[in-house]
C-alpha cells in the first residue's frame, strides 16, 4: 500500500502533501465500481480501480471547494454498509463560454469492509470528520473568523422575500440553497417575508440568542431593512454583531455581486451568482462590513451598507423598477431611457477627504482647530480625479465658512442635533458631522460646481450585478467611494461611462466630467425642490443630507 500511496502522490501532483487517510470503497451509485480514495491535507483523490489508464479514472477535488461531508446508513437493516457523501463546488469552465463558475460535484461511497454495521459507520464517520476538518483548515482566512468556530452546528434564519426580483426567490431557495445548507450541516429556518417592513419589525423584536446568523435572500432592500431593524434595538451594539449573510434573489443584487467579486472569482450572474454566494455562505468566513449613517433633514437617522445616490443613478434605479421582469438588465434599459431625457441636478456637495493613512487621520483631527481660522483651501487635500491636472482648480474656490469657536469637539458636543438625537436613538454616535443646518467643519472640501448629472457614494464594489462602480472598494475599508459627474457631459460620454462600468473600467475612460475621491463623510444639499435620493436602492426623504462611515460596524459572511 505504501508503494501505491507514493505512486498516488506522484500521479496526483499533490507532491509533499501528506496522505492522511486511504481506503478502497465502491461508489454508491454502482456497487461494481471500486475505487481507491485518498485524503491528503489539501485534496480528496478518487481513482477507479480498473485496468484503464490512470488519468481518465482519477478525480482530484480541492478541499477548499468542499462545503460539507456526512456519514450515514441506509434504511435497509440487512445492509451492513455505511455511506460517505462529500459535497464540492469547484470552479469549472462553463459550457460554450470562456468563463468559470462553481458547479456542484457530489462524491459518495459505500463502506462495507466489515460485517459489523457499527464498525463500518465508525469508519465512515472518521472519514467525514477528517474531510470536514481539513476543508476548514484549507480556508484562506486572512483576518476573518469562521462561523464553525463560533457556533456548531450553526443555526441560521433565512429570510426570503418571495416578491423580490422576478418573483422566483423561493424557487431558487428550493432549487439550490436548501440543499447547499443541508450539505454544509447548517440548521436553518426559512422565514418568508410577507410585506414591506416585515423584516425590519422582526429584527426589532427577535430573540437573537436563537440565531448564529441572519441570511437575506432577496435584493438589497431586505438587508437594508434588517440592518436598520437591528440598529433600532436598545441592544443595538450586540445585535449588529450578529453575522449576516446575503443571497441574490432580487434584480440588483449589488452586495451579493460585491462579495463574489471580493472572492476573486470571475464575473457571473443569475443562478451562478447564487451558487457562488451559497458556497461562500456555507464556507462561513466572517468579515467586518462598514456601515454608513445617514442624516436626513426630518426623518430619523438611518444606516446604509451599499450606496447613496442622487441624480441620474437614483432616477434610473427607481424608474427602472417597472422593468424588473428583465432581471439585472433593468438598469441597462433604465439607463437608455433616462439618457433620452438627460437633465442637470443643482445642489451643493461637500465631503471630508479620507486620510491616506492613520497618521494623516490623526493629524486631520488634531489640526481641525488650528486650521479653523485659516483659509480653508490651504489645507484641502486634492481629490483623486480622472484628470487631476484639469480639476485641481476646484480647490481654489473652496468656500466653507468657519466657526469662531476654537474647539470643534466642544462645539459638536454642545450643538450637534444629530449627536443629541443619536443619544436617544440607538446606534453609534457620529463623530465627524455637525448639524445639517450649521456650516461645514473647515477641513471639509466643498465641490465648486453646483450643476451635476449624478452623485454616487459607494461603500461596496458593485452597484448592481453587472455594474462594478467602485473596483477598489473592500468590505471594511472605512471609506466612502464618492463619484460625481459634472454637468456638461454628453449623452454619448455618459453612456460610455456606464458601459465601461460593467467591467469597472469607467475610471480609465479619461472622462473629464467624472470625479472620484475617497471620503469619510459627505454632505449634499440639493437645490431643486423635487427629486430622488436613494439609499441602498430605496427612496428616502428628498432634501439635504449628510453621511459618515462607521468602520466595520456589522459582520458579513463573505469569502
Ligand atoms: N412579501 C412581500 N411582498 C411585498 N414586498 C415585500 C415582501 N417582502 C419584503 N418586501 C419588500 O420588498 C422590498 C424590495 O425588496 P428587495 O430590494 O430585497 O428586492 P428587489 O426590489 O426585488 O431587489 P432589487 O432591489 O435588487 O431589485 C423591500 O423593501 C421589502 O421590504
Amino acid at each position: 500500500m505504501d508503494q501505491r500511496r507514493s505512486e498516488l502522490d506522484r500521479n496526483t501532483g499533490t507532491g509533499t502533501s501528506l496522505v492522511t487517510l486511504y481506503g478502497e470503497f465502491t461508489v454508491t451509485s454502482n456497487r461494481k465500481v471500486r475505487c481507491s480514495v485518498t485524503l491528503t491535507e489539501r485534496d480528496l483523490v478518487i481513482q477507479r480501480l480498473t485496468s484503464a489508464p490512470v488519468g481518465r479514472n482519477k478525480v482530484l477535488l480541492s478541499l477548499k471547494d468542499c462545503v460539507g461531508c456526512r456519514a450515514y446508513r441506509q434504511d435497509d437493516n440487512a445492509d451492513p454498509a455505511a455511506y460517505l457523501a462529500a459535497y464540492f463546488y469547484p470552479l469549472k469552465r462553463r459550457w460554450m463560454s470562456s468563463g468559470v463558475s462553481r458547479q456542484r460535484v457530489e462524491q459518495s461511497f459505500r463502506l462495507a469492509a466489515l460485517q459489523d454495521p457499527r464498525a463500518n459507520m465508525e469508519e465512515a464517520e472518521k472519514w467525514a470528520h477528517a474531510i470536514r476538518e481539513r476543508s476548514t483548515r484549507q480556508q484562506n482566512r486572512r483576518d476573518g473568523v469562521l462561523m464553525s468556530e463560533l457556533a456548531r452546528p450553526c443555526r441560521m434564519m433565512v429570510l426570503v422575500n418571495p416578491q423580490s426580483g422576478k418573483g422566483q426567490a423561493l424557487t431558487l431557495y428550493n432549487n439550490h440553497i436548501q440543499r447547499m445548507l443541508n450539505e454544509a450541516g447548517v440548521i436553518h429556518t426559512l422565514v418568508i417575508t410577507e410585506r414591506q417592513n416585515h423584516a425590519r419589525e422582526m429584527m426589532r423584536e427577535a430573540d437573537l440568542s436563537q440565531w448564529d446568523a441572519l441570511v437575506i435572500m432577496s435584493g438589497d432592500g431586505l438587508l437594508y431593512e434588517v440592518i436598520n431593524g437591528l440598529l433600532e434595538r436598545s441592544d443595538w451594539e450586540e445585535a449588529i454583531r450578529t453575522p449576516l449573510g446575503i443571497l441574490p434573489g432580487g434584480s440588483g443584487n449589488a452586495l451579493a455581486a460585491s462579495i463574489h467579486y471580493y472572492s476573486g472569482a470571475s464575473p457571473v450572474s443569475s443562478e451562478e451568482l447564487l451558487v457562488s454566494c451559497g458556497f461562500l455562505l456555507c464556507k462561513g468566513l466572517l468579515s467586518r462590513m462598514d456601515l454608513v449613517s445617514i442624516h436626513l433633514s426630518s426623518s430619523p437617522r438611518l444606516f446604509s451598507f451599499l450606496s447613496l445616490a442622487w441624480g441620474f443613478v437614483a432616477d434610473v434605479d427607481i424608474e427602472s423598477e417597472k422593468y424588473r421582469h428583465v432581471g439585472a438588465a433593468r438598469f441597462t434599459v433604465g439607463t437608455l431611457v433616462r439618457l433620452a431625457s438627460l437633465r442637470v441636478y443643482k445642489g451643493r456637495l461637500a465631503y471630508l477627504p479620507a486620510a491616506k493613512n492613520h497618521n494623516d487621520e490623526e493629524d486631520l483631527r488634531n489640526n481641525l482647530t488650528a486650521h479653523c481660522n485659516n483659509h480653508a483651501s490651504s489645507m484641502t487635500p486634492a481629490p483623486l480625479l480622472c484628470r487631476p491636472s484639469r480639476d485641481s482648480s476646484c480647490h481654489n474656490t473652496f468656500h466653507n465658512s468657519c466657526h469662531s469657536n476654537n474647539s470643534l469637539k466642544v462645539r459638536r458636543m454642545e450643538t450637534t442635533p444629530s449627536r443629541s438625537a443619536s443619544k436617544s436613538l440607538p446606534g453609534p454616535p457620529d463623530s465627524l458631522l455637525l448639524p445639517l443646518d450649521q456650516p461645514l467643519p473647515t477641513n471639509w472640501v466643498v465641490v465648486p460646481e453646483e450643476d451635476f448629472v449624478l452623485m454616487l457614494a459607494m461603500y461596496q464594489s458593485h452597484l448592481a450585478e453587472d455594474l462594478l462602480a467602485a473596483p477598489e472598494a473592500t468590505l471594511d475599508d472605512d471609506v466612502i467611494h464618492l463619484f460625481y459627474v459634472r454637468a456638461g457631459i454628453s449623452r454619448a460620454a455618459l453612456l460610455r461611462l456606464f458601459l465601461a462600468m460593467e467591467k469597472g473600467a469607467h475610471l480609465a475612460t479619461n472622462c473629464q466630467h467624472l470625479v472620484y475621491t475617497k471620503v469619510r463623510a459627505l454632505r449634499l444639499e440639493p437645490y431643486s425642490p423635487k427629486g430622488i435620493i436613494t439609499v441602498d436602492g430605496e427612496v428616502v426623504e428628498y432634501g439635504p443630507l449628510q453621511a459618515e462611515v462607521h468602520s466595520g460596524l456589522s459582520r458579513l459572511i463573505a469569502g
